[in-house]
C-alpha cells in the first residue's frame, strides 16, 4: 500500500474545514468593535460572515452591530487593529476538527501531498498552522493575497495544484466559494456540513459529517 496515493493532493479550505477559527476571529472582532464604541456580533452569527477574507466580514460585521455602513476610512482602522489583534491571538481557542490530522498523515504516508487555499491573508493562514504545529503537513500555502485573485475565482486553486505538482487532486471545503473555486478548477468537491457555509450549491459537491466519513469517499475520488 506504501505510495499507492503518489501524484495526488488533498487541497484544504482553512477556516472551517481544516481549523475551527470562529472563537478567535469572534473575538477579534469584537476587540475591533469595541474599540469603536459598538456593540459585539454573537459567534453564532459571526461564523456566517467568514469565508471571504476579513475585510468583509469586518465590513459585514460592523453593518450588523451598528446598523449602517462602516465608511472606507473606519475600515482601513478596523483592518489594522483586526490583524493586529488576530495576529497575536490567532490560536487561542482555534483547532484542527476532529480526525482531520490523522485523515492527512495517512493520506501523506502513502504518498499523497497536501495543501492550503484559503480567502485568508497567506502570512495569517502560515501563522495559525504554524502555531498550531501542523505547517509540516502542507507543501503550499495559497491566500486571498497569493494568486491574482481571491476564491471564487480558481487562480488560487490553480496556483495550489502548480506549486505541488499533483496530477490528481480533492478539493474539501465549507462554502459555495470553496464548491465554485474547485469546479471551476474542474476538481472534485468535498464539503464539510460542521463548517461556516453557506452551502446552497450542495448539488456540485460530496457533503461529509466527519473526516472518518469523509476518508474513503476522497480516496475513491483521487484514485479513480
Ligand atoms: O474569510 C476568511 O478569512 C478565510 O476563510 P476560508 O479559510 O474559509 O477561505
Ligand atoms: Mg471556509
Amino acid at each position: 500500500m506504501a505510495e499507492d496515493l503518489r501524484g495526488s493532493a488533498l487541497i484544504f479550505d482553512l477556516d472551517g474545514t481544516l481549523v475551527d477559527t470562529v472563537e478567535d476571529l469572534s473575538a477579534s472582532m469584537n476587540h475591533v468593535l469595541a474599540a469603536a464604541g459598538l456593540a459585539p456580533v454573537p459567534t453564532g452569527e459571526v461564523r456566517h460572515l467568514v469565508g471571504h477574507g476579513a475585510r468583509r466580514m469586518l465590513m459585514r460585521g460592523f453593518l450588523l452591530s451598528a446598523g449602517r455602513e462602516a465608511q472606507e476610512g473606519e475600515l482601513d482602522d478596523a483592518m489594522t487593529r483586526f490583524l493586529d489583534f488576530y495576529g497575536e491571538n490567532i490560536a487561542v481557542h482555534s483547532r484542527p476538527f476532529d480526525h482531520v490530522i490523522e485523515m492527512t498523515e495517512g493520506f501523506l504516508a502513502r504518498g499523497a501531498r497536501a495543501a492550503i487555499c484559503t480567502n485568508k491573508r497567506e502570512a495569517m493562514a502560515r501563522r495559525l498552522i504554524e502555531t498550531l504545529g501542523v505547517a509540516p503537513l502542507f507543501d503550499a500555502i495559497v491566500g486571498a493575497d497569493t494568486a491574482e485573485a481571491a476564491k471564487p475565482d480558481p487562480a488560487p486553486v490553480r496556483l495550489c495544484l502548480q506549486e505541488i505538482g499533483a496530477a490528481r487532486a480533492a478539493f474539501i471545503g465549507d462554502s459555495d466559494t470553496d464548491i465554485r473555486a474547485a469546479g471551476a478548477a474542474g476538481l472534485p468537491c468535498f464539503v464539510a456540513d460542521f463548517g461556516y457555509g453557506p452551502v446552497t450549491l450542495a448539488d456540485r459537491a460530496a457533503v461529509f459529517s466527519s473526516y472518518r466519513e469523509a476518508a474513503p469517499l476522497i480516496e475513491a475520488a483521487l484514485k479513480g
